[in-house]
């Protein structure tokens, strides 16, 4: 399990994550949600180390996170992660000779699923197919742990839901999944749970299936009504 716990930090004076706790759970996929500037993006690299965080702590297996560990957890930015100038394929060598974990036969089943070419050079797709380039990459190697940050903005609904529909096969085997995303009615369906973030904190943690029978209401209506925007949004 992941576990962050009391996780604080400040961009200079202005705290951007506040007493952030909760966990990540293997094959449960979780979906971080909130306005734009609630701290998603800044939780996440908080998470993989690429900013420093003031308080807290982050455990894999009841143990301080360490910089060994990180092998165990993938991180898909928002942005493009692979050289332009690469091919698909030069990526992919790419990564199986810098990364132990490296799946070659993971790596042949997600070209297949996504539709891509070895050939294809990077700089010549489209905005789609770089995120599934991205994905790609990401899901070949070996890891317990998948954080993904808006793997569907700018991109098309049919293209959407191929990724999306990534996520009911057993290409993720039992991954745990933390996913930051505005599309949210594109993974609504496969959801375990939400964290509801606004202003840093985390003002609401839910099942979103629960929420649905018990309050019959969906995840887009409890980020609605958290706002005060039961009419419009
Ligand atoms: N490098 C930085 N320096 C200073 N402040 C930053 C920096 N990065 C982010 N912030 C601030 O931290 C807060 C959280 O930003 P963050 O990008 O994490 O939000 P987000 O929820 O990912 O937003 P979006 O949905 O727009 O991607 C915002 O107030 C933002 O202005």
């Amino acid at each position: 399990m992941l576990e962050v716990k009391q996780l604080s930090k400040t961009y200079g004076k202005k705290r951007v994550l506040e007493e952030i706790t909760f966990s990540l759970k293997p094959n449960e996929v979780t979906c971080l949600i909130g306005l734009n500037g609630a701290g998603k993006t800044t939780l996440m690299d908080t998470i993989m180390r690429l900013t420093p965080y003031q308080e807290g702590d982050i455990l894999l297996d009841g143990q301080s996170l360490t910089v060994d560990d990180f092998d165990r957890l993938t991180y898909v930015p928002d942005k493009n992660i692979i050289p332009k100038s690469m091919t698909i394929q030069q990526a992919l060598d790419y990564h199986g000779t810098y990364f132990a974990h490296f799946n070659e036969k993971r790596a042949a089943e997600l070209l297949d699923f996504f539709k891509l070419e070895r050939e294809e050079v990077i700089a010549k797709m489209s905005k789609g197919n770089r995120a599934r380039a991205n994905l790609l990459m990401a899901l070949s190697l070996e890891s317990d742990y998948l954080l993904l940050d808006e793997p569907f903005s700018g991109i098309d609904i049919l293209t959407r839901e191929r990724i999306a529909s990534i996520f009911t096969t057993d290409l993720l085997e039992n991954r745990g999944v933390l996913i930051a995303t505005h599309e949210i009615q594109d993974i609504e369906h496969l959801v375990d749970k939400v964290i509801l973030l606004d202003d840093g904190r985390i003002i609401r943690e839910f099942y979103p299936e629960e929420v649905r029978l018990t309050e019959g209401k969906s995840i887009v209506d409890v980020l609605k009504e958290a706002h005060g925007h039961e009419e419009i949004y």
